[in-house]
């Protein structure tokens, strides 16, 4: 489990993370969404141990990543954006380098590194890394992230820059290590690709987490009331309803569009049978998650 506790960075007077308080339980996926600049990076930074912060903490397992960081590094793998490597060494050399911090025996390294390479399809490539395309990178990252077979994987933009391939690639990853029980932590500006492969979901804007949960509970927060839009198409002419529970309601010929604080369904349909008006049909009308977002953190489409 991530744990942190108003986690807070501070930048030449500017909180590029803001009291960031969030908690990410085994076995979840949870998306870290943000536009560019809004602390995403930063906030990683703080929880696994590379930046340190000005206030705050992050647990992980219980485990205080400033005060027992080689115990968090242990049980956490993490894919930087932009991750680096040695340019003249081959993926297989760069995995054994990396293999010596987590004081693995050089049999048992070798076995998992052949395991992981074929894992992210960089078996048999024996040319150095400095020669790698983007997604080769990326994918020579990941299994750096997995070489300590970690419980929890921070993924830091993974699929940005990435071809149509090697995005649906990194979400085939994702997904399976999900369904390995592995608790995983990755931010990306992308909205669809957060509900693609998430359950629970983080919102930062400006250094501050302005939603979290699961992407219906995010939805509701961020469009800021609890509204239901529903959309009611009718034979014949749509009468007024009487509903009081109704806070803004549009008639046209044969349809109306409402809102409500609840949802009203089953008492519009009461209300249209008593009437003697035949429903055709009666939703919710569903707001994306992105226009919720634009919305909220962009102010608009
Ligand atoms: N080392 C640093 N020194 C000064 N300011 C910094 C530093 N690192 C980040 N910042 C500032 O902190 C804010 C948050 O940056 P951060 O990189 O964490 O955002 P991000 O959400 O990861 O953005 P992106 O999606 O562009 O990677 C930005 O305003 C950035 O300019």
């Amino acid at each position: 489990m991530i744990r942190t506790e108003n986690l807070t960075k501070i930048y030449d007077g500017v909180r590029a993370v803001d009291s960031l308080s969030l908690e990410v339980k085994e076995g979840e996926v949870f998306g870290f969404l943000g536009p560019n600049g809004a602390g995403k990076t930063t906030a990683i930074g703080m929880m696994v141990g590379l930046i340190e912060p000005a206030e705050g903490k992050c647990l992980i397992n219980g485990v205080d990543v400033i005060k027992n960081p080689l115990d968090a590094k242990r049980m956490t793998g993490y894919l930087p954006d932009g991750v680096g490597f040695y340019a003249h060494l081959s993926a297989r050399q760069n995995l054994k380098y990396f293999s010596k911090f987590y004081d693995m025996e050089s049999g048992d390294a070798d076995r998992r590194i052949a395991e992981l390479l074929d894992y992210v399809g960089l078996a048999g490539v024996e040319k150095p890394a400095g020669s790698f395309s983007r997604g080769m990178r990326q994918r020579l990252g990941l299994a750096q992230a997995l070489l300590n077979d970690p419980e929890i994987i921070f993924m830091d933009e993974p699929t940005n820059g990435l071809d149509p391939q090697g995005v649906m690639q990194f979400r085939h990853a994702i997904n399976d290590l999900a369904r390995k029980g592995k608790t995983i932590f990755f931010s990306s500006h992308i909205m669809e690709e957060v509900q693609q492969v998430c359950n629970t979901i983080g919102i930062i804007t400006k250094g501050k987490l302005i939603a979290s949960g699961t992407i219906e509970d995010v939805k509701r927060k961020m469009s800021g009331s609890d509204r239901y839009t529903i959309l009611i198409k009718v034979a014949g002419d749509m009468p007024k309803l009487a509903d009081t529970r109704i806070m803004d309601a549009v008639y046209n010929n044969g349809s109306a569009v409402i809102e409500s604080s609840i949802d009203i369904r089953d008492d519009i349909s009461t209300e249209l049978y008593g009437k003697g008006v035949r429903i055709r049909e009666q939703r919710l009308v569903e707001r994306s998650l992105e226009d919720v977002f634009l919305e909220t953190v962009y102010g608009g489409a």
